[in-house]
């Protein structure tokens, strides 16, 4: 069946390019409307860009991360490895402090580190080009990921299935192919899913301005509605699935999403709709016993008082703007990566398949 998806054709949007010098970020903030790239010439650049959503996405923040590393490391004289763990540090930490729920940042450093450490039992071997050869592998491996997912999670969708997705978790989120939207672009070359639904992903809008834009350039009809249709859609029985990402899924299987996840996931129980969370494992967290234990980001209550620059909110109003919500576990049916798939999931059965921490 994977005969039936021309991956090429999906890689015409590239968020993150690497230049050799600096790292150009696809602003997502002008989507879909100009297609602009930040330059990032240092790592600081890069933590502004991951903080301010120019890049965004789990992976995705985690792929730029890992080269505003290498940018970093090029700023920096050190006589060994070990020195340039050292000095590495404070920038390292900088880009870590650029974004706490998706826990996709902190283990791309992790892996910084890690090939730092192995240079270092190197004899001091050219730990520039470690860390240029370890970034470089984090974003070709989320990108086997994606692929190897999407068939994956295509796979429990029976044809002709309508589906929901929320938030964007295609090309623009990773580096490419998409993990949620992988799975509808799977699903959709394979004639699994029949209709694709979109919700806006209120207040910063990646469904309505990133995901419907993104499944446009496939060729893929979405309908877009607003996020408080959801329920009366799974009602009306158009829906079988709603398919998301993750920022962070917990040992127990409590999952970190775009904030209006948890309630989809309450609608469609209702419903008798399955719930479909597609990550790469780089999303587990298994050092994080359950979802109450994740820091949940709180951005500007400004994104919630206007819309592109214009006010719709009388001066004074209060706002509260948290980011991401978590979803319990037994409320999920599948949550897929690609080491497999955990159906139901629960502490034993995400032990069984990724081990403990
Ligand atoms: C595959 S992206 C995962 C995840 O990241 C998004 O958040 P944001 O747009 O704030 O970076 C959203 O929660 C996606 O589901």
């Amino acid at each position: 069946m994977t005969d039936a998806i021309d991956y090429a054709s999906y890689d015409r949007i590239r968020p993150i390019r690497w230049t050799g010098d600096t790292l150009e970020l696809l602003d997502q903030r002008r989507l879909p409307f100009a297609t602009e790239y930040v330059a990032c010439a240092d790592s600081d650049a890069v933590a502004e860009a991951i903080h301010a959503l120019a890049v965004r996405g789990a992976p995705a923040i985690g792929i730029a991360a890992a080269w505003g590393v290498v940018l970093a490391g090029r700023a920096i004289q050190a006589r060994d490895a070990t020195e340039a763990a050292a000095r590495l540090e404070p920038a390292l930490r900088h880009l870590n402090a650029a974004r706490p729920t998706a826990v996709n940042l902190a283990w791309a450093l992790a892996r910084m580190r890690a090939a730092l450490a192995l240079a270092q039992a190197g004899e001091g071997a050219d730990w520039r080009a470690a860390l240029e050869a370890e970034a470089r592998a984090i974003e070709t491996e989320d990108l086997a990921a994606n692929r190897a997912m999407g068939v994956l999670g295509a796979s429990l969708i029976e044809e002709g299935s309508g589906v929901l997705t929320h938030c964007n978790t295609g090309s623009l989120a990773t580096a490419g192919f998409g993990t949620a939207l992988g799975v509808i672009r799977a699903g959709v070359a394979q004639g699994r899913v029949g209709r694709v639904y979109a919700g806006e992903t209120r207040p910063w809008n990646q469904g309505a301005r990133l995901t419907v834009w993104e499944l446009q350039q496939d060729g893929i009809d979405a309908t877009l509605i607003a996020d408080a249709a959801a329920s009366h859609l799974m009602k009306g029985g158009e829906v079988q699935w709603v398919v998301v990402g993750a920022d962070r899924i917990c040992a127990n299987g409590d999952v970190a999403n775009k904030i209006g996840t948890y309630q989809l996931a309450i609608a469609a129980r209702h419903h008798g709709v399955r719930f479909m969370v597609v990550a790469p494992s780089s999303t587990v967290d298994m050092a994080m016993a359950s979802g109450d234990l994740i820091e949940i980001e709180e951005r500007d209550p400004g994104e919630l008082l206007g819309v592109a620059g214009s006010r719709t909110v009388a001066e004074g109003v209060q706002a509260w703007n948290p980011v991401f919500d978590v979803t319990p576990a037994e409320l999920i049916d599948a949550i897929v990566t690609e080491k497999g798939i955990v159906e139901r999931p629960h502490a034993a059965s995400m032990r069984s398949l990724f081990g403990g921490a």
